[in-house]
C-alpha cells in the first residue's frame, strides 16, 4: 500500500537539545497513526519536520510522495493541520478565521464550516478572545478539517476538550478514514486515541520505544489475575509460577482446604488455562489489561526500532 508519510532516520538537534535522535515510520494511505509521548518526547519536533516548519538535522522524509522542503505551498493545501498551539488573531470572529485560512487552504465545500462548528457546538461569531480554551481547540480542529485534506496531521487534538467532544472528535476521525484520508496524531495518553489508531508509536526522549497496533499493544499488557481453588496455595503458586509473563502478588489460605491466588499475567491465556488443567478451580477473574500502565512501563524501556546500534549509550 502506498504510504502517505515515510520517515527514516529523521533526527533533529535544537542548540544543546537532541529532540529527535533518529526515528523511522511510515503511515499507509487511509490509516490512522498515533504517537504517544511523555512531555518533551519529540512529537511536536517530528510533526513539524513532516510540515517544513523546521528543518531536520539528518534523516529522510517523504509527505504525499514529495520531500517536504522542496514540496512548496501546494503540498499544504493537500494537508490539515492543527498545531498544539494555534496562534490566533484575538479579536475577529472565528468565522473571519476560518474564511482567512480558507483562502489559504481551500476549497473548502460550502457549508462545511458551519457543519463542522455545530459538530463541536462551535459558536462561530465570538471573538477569539472571548473563547475557552476547548473552543480555541475546536476552531483548530475546523480549520484543520474543513478542506478535507488528504491527510492531517493533529498535535494534541483532544487537548482542553471534554468527553462528549473527545467523542465527536473520534467520530469525525471515523468519518475522515472512511472517505480514505490519512491522520497522524498525537497524544501523551493511549486513552485518548486507542479508538481511534490503527498503529501506535511510543516515543521516549527522542527515540520510538515501540510500534504496535493497539491489539499488539493490549495483548502484550499485563492484566490482573485472581484465582479460587480447592486446593494448598503451595499446590496452586507451584502450577502457575513457572508460567512465562506471571508475577505472583499474593496468596491466601482459606478455610476448607481452600486458597486465593494474586497475580499480574502477560502470557497466553491458553497456557495459563494448560497450567491450571490439574487444579480445581472455583472462580478466575483474569481483569481487562490496563493499556496505560502498559504504555507507561514502555516510557521506561530501552529503545526497540529507533536507531540505536549495538555497543552504543543509551540515552
Ligand atoms: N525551538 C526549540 N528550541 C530548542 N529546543 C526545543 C525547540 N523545540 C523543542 N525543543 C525541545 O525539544 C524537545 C522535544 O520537544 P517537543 O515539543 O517535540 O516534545 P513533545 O513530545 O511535543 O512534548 P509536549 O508533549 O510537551 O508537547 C524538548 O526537550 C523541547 O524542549
Amino acid at each position: 500500500m502506498e504510504n502517505v508519510i515515510s520517515v527514516q532516520g529523521l533526527a533533529k538537534r535544537f542548540a544543546r537539545r537532541e529532540a529527535l535522535r533518529g526515528i523511522d515510520f511510515e503511515i499507509p494511505r487511509g490509516s490512522v497513526f498515533g504517537v504517544i509521548g511523555p512531555n518533551g518526547a519529540g512529537k511536536t519536533t517530528a510533526m513539524r519536520c513532516l510540515l517544513d516548519i523546521i528543518r531536520p538535522t539528518a534523516g529522510t522524509v517523504r509527505v504525499l510522495g514529495a520531500d517536504p522542503r522542496r514540496a512548496g505551498p501546494e503540498i499544504r493545501r493537500r494537508i490539515g493541520y492543527l498545531p498544539g498551539e494555534l496562534a490566533l488573531e484575538r479579536r475577529i470572529t472565528g468565522r473571519r478565521m476560518m474564511d482567512h485560512f480558507a483562502a489559504i487552504s481551500g476549497p473548502v465545500a460550502p457549508g462545511r464550516i458551519e457543519e463542522l462548528a455545530s459538530r463541536l457546538g462551535l459558536e462561530l461569531d465570538r471573538q477569539s478572545r472571548k473563547l475557552s480554551k476547548g473552543n480555541k481547540q475546536k476552531l483548530g480542529l475546523v480549520q484543520a478539517f474543513m478542506h478535507d485534506p488528504e491527510l492531517l496531521i493533529l498535535d494534541e487534538p483532544t487537548s482542553g476538550l471534554d468527553p462528549l467532544m473527545q467523542r465527536e472528535f473520534l467520530g469525525m476521525v471515523e468519518d475522515a478514514r472512511g472517505r480514505g484520508q490519512t491522520l497522524f496524531l498525537s497524544s501523551h495518553l493511549i486513552g485518548e486515541i486507542e479508538q481511534a489508531a490503527d498503529r501506535v508509536a511510543i516515543l521516549r526522549d527522542g527515540f520510538i520505544v515501540r510500534t504496535a497496533t493497539v491489539q499488539e499493544l493490549r495483548a502484550g499488557a499485563r492484566r490482573r489475575l485472581r484465582v479460587l481453588a480447592a486446593t494448598d496455595p503451595e499446590a496452586l503458586a507451584g502450577a502457575l509460577e513457572p508460567l512465562p509473563g506471571l508475577q505472583l502478588l499474593d496468596t491466601e489460605r482459606l478455610g476448607d482446604g481452600a486458597c486465593t491466588l494474586e497475580a499480574k499475567f502477560s502470557g497466553e491465556v491458553g497456557a495459563l488455562l494448560h497450567a491450571l488443567a490439574g487444579i480445581q478451580v472455583l472462580d478466575l477473574v483474569l481483569e481487562e489489561p490496563d493499556l496505560e500502565e502498559a504504555v507507561l512501563e514502555l516510557y521506561g524501556s530501552p529503545p526497540g526500532n529507533g536507531r540505536h546500534r549495538a555497543g552504543e549509550p543509551r540515552p
